[in-house]
Formats: structure tokens, C-alpha cells, sequence
């Protein structure tokens, strides 16, 4: 089984091969940090660490970097309003960041390098590639000369001619960058200190990087001259990805990745749910108002991850829906293990020390086979929802009929396969929180109740029967009658 990847740069799926055997080096764009996340880098998130994940189940030891901005504008801009400093600002927007990122279950990087502490490696770049002849001084600013690198545009496939049709009367000639650069596509990789703001020392005079190099320098400095994966949003293939392909390539003469991966848009109404638009609701926002972090990662994963989402309350509601039949198959290990003469915790430890020893199954193979086609994370998911109904079957058939019609190893089985794949999807279901509800009342005490109800309803006092069977029903427990006598389970 090979897995094979859509790649942006050759716009063909193609098999996936590292550099190294059995080792990825990958590297995701991540997010300037001026603002709370919104939902769109929630989608970014969740994805490129399920990527991550099931690399790894398959065998891959990952390296994961991923880069915070925290030199830019929008920081500037933040940290002038607020009276604050771009350090300050930085730092609050990060911790945010790492708080929402662990509520969405989101397993973190190796290394999260940071602009402000990689400018040696910056700097260095900068240096090598004016040496080359690809970068050029003007007035305290270097520029990059787009036109020397001839291989500009092969990523997004956009040609200088046509852009330069299209872009002849957007230009602002009065704009104080295109008075020094030589040429309107010339991008700045040093900017000139301007009064207040915070500079650098270097070589051309004291100022700070640009957006675009301080990616290149990041992926050299932690991740070598050639990874594996440069992964992304679909918004960052231009300019963002063309230009830190001219600038790592023109120095190195090394492809900069192998593979160029791209998340599709979380879309408000057709248009980019971004911060600089306004039409975006933080991950916060969304979890306080109640929704299951897992029913985000569904409304994720539930789409190929290249393809754009429309983010709708109705969206959201369906994915809320869906994370329940899941879940109760998630639970129901917890939930029925027991009675099923199972040894759950042992059997969870195994699972942990050597995940597939237990759970070499065809369910396996078929996810395996789905995921590999382009990190079809839909497809996968529909082995999961077929294992869980069906567990959920059986714990139904449990409840009323005090045994199931699968033997009870083979259950085991097929639940910690679904544990160890919704592992991969990141989807989890907490035990401990999911039946808290009902751990106000043991066994024994809901049997207490219903022997109560048994005697009221004996005494024909319907309406003591009633408040005991809804008492229950608030706490989680459903009651069955039958001729037998009345059976029990927890939701
Ligand atoms: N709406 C979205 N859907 C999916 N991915 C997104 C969305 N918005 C941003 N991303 C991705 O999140 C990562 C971090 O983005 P970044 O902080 O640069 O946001 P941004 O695009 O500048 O923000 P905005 O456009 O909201 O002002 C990038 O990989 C980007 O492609
Ligand atoms: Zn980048």
C-alpha cells in the first residue's frame, strides 16, 4: 500500500518517498500572532496534525516544525493601539494560541521557532543571496530581483508577463517601496527601521526581515536545506510559497521541498474567513458556546482537506450529531467492558506499548487504503462510523437482551481498533467526563430506585413511578420494561 499525495508544485498526485527512509521532515506556515485563531486556523491546525499523526502510524518518525510570525504590520499595528510592545503582543497571542490548540486536541510540534529568534539565520540568508546577485540594497531596504530567479512561479503557475498585464494599474507609484525597487514584483526582505518601531542591527543598516524570509530561514535553520513536506494554506501559495521557494532555492540550488501541500479555505458565505475581514469566529468563541472540540475536528476531517468548507451553524450542528454515534462507540469499552468480562485497562496499556499487535484487522486495512489516497481522511472516517454503530448496536442489544450476539473478544477487538484509529484522526472520547453525569449513583442505587418505582407502580401511584423514571432519565438512565421486570443502561 503506497500512500500518494496531491502536490501543489507538480499539480499531480504522486507516491510519496523521503529524503531519508522511514523520516519526514515537515514544515506548516503557521500563524502570525496578532489575534485569537478563528475557525480557518483551527482547519490548518487539525489537519496538519492528522497528517502528522497518521505518518506516524504508518511508520514515519516525523519531525514537525512549525513557525510562529511574530515580526509583522498587523502586530505593529495591535501593539500601537494597545500602547503595548510587537514582543508583548506576540507572546499574549501565542499563549491563546497553545490554550485553544490543546482544547482542540491538537498534539504539539517539535519546535515552534519564532522570527525574533532565528535573525542570525535571517540575516545569513539575506547575505548569501545578495552575494549571488538575487538581492539588492535600496535606501536601508534589501529587495529581491524576482526576475533572476528564472524558475519564479512554478509553483503557483503564475507567469511575471501575465501578472504584469494584470497588475500594470493597480500599482501605486507614489508608494515609497516601488520608488526603490528596480522592478514592482521586487519583494523586501529587509525593511529600513522606521521612527518607534522595533529594528535589528545588520549590514544594510538597522531594521527588521520581511514576511517571506523568515520562513526560508526557519525551514534551513531547524530543518536543513530540503525537507520533506512544506505544508500550508491554499491562501499562502502566492506570494507567500513562490517567494520562499526564489529565496531558499536561488542560495541552496537545492529544491527547498518535495512536496508542497495545501489546506483548502474554511469560507464564510463564499469569502476566506480571515482576520483581517472580520468575518470570523474564534475557537474560543465556538468551544464556550458549548460545541465539542471533537465535532470541530468532524466538521475538519469530514471534507478532503484541499477542498474549501463552508463554515454554517447548520454545519456545526451535524457535526455535533455525528461526534455522538462516534463517541458512544468510543464509550462503549468503558461503558460495557466490564460485564463483558474484559480487562479494560490492560487491554488499553497493551494497546499503548504495541498498537497494532492486537489490531491487525481488515478495518485497518481498509482505512489504510482510503487514507493513502491523498490523505482521504473522509473515506477513513467512514471505517470508524461503521465500527461504532455497530458497537453501538451491540451495546443495545446488551441492555436488553443481557448478552450480544458477537463474542465478546471479537468486540474487544473491533473497539481498540476504533480507539487506535480515531487516535490517528485525533478523535477522542472521555471516559471519566462522559459518564461523570451518572457517577453520582452507583449500580446499586439506580437498582434501589427502580425497586422504589416497582413498589409505587404496585401501589398504583402512577405519578411516584413517573418522577422516579425521570429522575433517572435526567441523570442519564433509561429504564426498559418488559415481562421480565425492568431493565437498565446509561446513555
Ligand atoms: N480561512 C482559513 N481557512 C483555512 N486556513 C486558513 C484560513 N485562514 C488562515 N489559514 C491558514 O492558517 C495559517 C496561519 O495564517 P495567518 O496567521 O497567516 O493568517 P492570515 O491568513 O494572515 O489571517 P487573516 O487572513 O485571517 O488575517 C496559514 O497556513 C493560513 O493559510
Ligand atoms: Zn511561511
Amino acid at each position: 500500500m503506497t500512500l500518494t499525495l496531491y502536490n501543489t508544485l507538480t499539480r499531480r498526485q504522486e507516491p510519496f518517498e523521503t529524503v531519508e527512509p522511514g523520516k519526514v521532515k515537515m514544515y506548516y506556515c503557521g500563524v502570525t500572532v496578532y489575534d485569537y485563531c478563528h475557525l480557518g486556523h483551527a482547519r490548518a491546525c487539525i489537519v496538519w496534525d492528522v497528517v502528522r499523526r497518521y505518518l506516524q502510524f504508518i511508520g514515519y518518525e516525523v519531525r514537525y516544525i512549525q513557525n510562529f510570525t511574530d515580526i509583522d504590520d498587523k502586530i505593529l499595528n495591535r501593539a500601537c493601539v494597545e500602547h503595548s510592545s510587537m514582543e508583548a503582543v506576540a507572546d499574549r497571542f501565542i499563549k491563546a494560541y497553545f490554550e485553544d490548540m490543546a482544547r482542540l486536541g491538537i498534539k504539539e510540534a517539535d519546535e515552534y521557532p519564532r522570527a525574533t529568534h532565528t535573525m542570525n539565520g535571517i540575516l545569513r540568508l539575506i547575505h548569501d543571496l545578495e552575494n549571488k546577485g538575487f538581492a539588492y540594497p535600496a535606501d536601508g531596504d534589501v529587495y529581491y530581483a524576482v526576475r533572476r530567479f528564472s524558475e519564479y512561479g512554478k509553483l503557483s503557475g503564475r507567469r511575471l508577463e501575465d501578472m504584469q498585464a494584470g497588475a500594470s494599474d493597480r500599482v501605486n507609484v507614489e508608494d515609497p517601496e516601488y520608488q526603490k525597487k528596480k522592478d514592482p514584483f521586487d519583494f523586501a526582505l529587509w525593511k529600513a527601521a522606521k521612527p518607534g518601531e522595533p529594528a535589528w542591527k545588520s549590514p544594510w543598516g538597522a531594521g527588521r526581515p520581511g514576511w517571506h524570509i523568515e520562513c526560508s530561514a526557519m525551514v534551513r535553520d531547524r530543518l536543513g536545506d530540503t525537507i520533506d513536506i512544506h505544508a500550508g494554506g491554499a491562501d499562502l501559495i502566492f506570494p507567500h510559497h513562490e517567494n520562499e521557494i526564489a529565496q531558499s532555492e536561488a542560495v541552496t540550488g537545492k529544491p527547498l521541498a518535495h512536496y508542497w501541500l495545501h489546506n483548502g479555505m474554511v469560507k464564510v458565505d463564499g469569502e476566506k474567513m480571515s482576520k483581517s475581514l472580520g468575518n470570523f469566529i474564534t475557537i474560543r468563541e465556538l468551544l464556550d458556546r458549548g460545541v465539542d472540540p471533537m465535532a470541530v475536528r468532524l466538521l475538519v476531517l469530514t471534507a478532503q482537506y484541499r477542498t474549501p468548507i463552508d463554515f454554517t451553524d447548520e454545519a456545526i450542528a451535524d457535526k455535533t450529531n455525528a461526534w455522538q454515534t462516534l463517541k458512544a462507540g468510543l464509550l462503549f469499552g468503558y461503558q460495557y467492558g466490564k460485564q463483558l468480562g474484559w480487562e479494560v485497562e490492560k487491554a488499553e496499556n497493551s494497546l499503548i506499548e504495541n498498537p497494532k499487535s492486537k489490531i491487525q484487522n481488515s478495518y485497518i486495512e481498509r482505512f489504510q487504503q482510503l487514507v493513502n489516497d491523498d490523505f482521504n481522511f473522509p473515506g477513513g472516517l467512514t471505517v470508524l462510523f461503521e465500527l461504532a454503530k455497530e458497537l453501538h448496536r451491540e451495546g443495545n442489544i446488551l441492555v436488553h437482551q443481557g448478552k450480544t450476539e458477537t463474542p465478546a473478544l471479537e468486540l474487544q477487538r473491533q473497539w481498540q481498533t476504533l480507539v487506535t484509529l480515531a487516535g490517528v484522526l485525533g478523535l477522542e472520547a472521555k471516559p471519566e467526563i462522559e459518564t461523570s453525569t451518572t457517577e453520582g449513583l452507583s449500580d446499586a442505587e439506580i437498582e434501589a430506585k427502580i425497586q422504589q418505582r416497582q413498589a409505587a407502580r404496585q401501589a398504583r401511584d402512577f405519578a411516584e413511578s413517573d418522577r422516579i423514571r425521570n429522575e433517572l432519565q435526567a441523570q442519564g438512565i433509561t429504564l426498559i420494561d418488559s415481562r421480565e421486570g425492568t431493565r437498565w443502561h446509561r446513555n
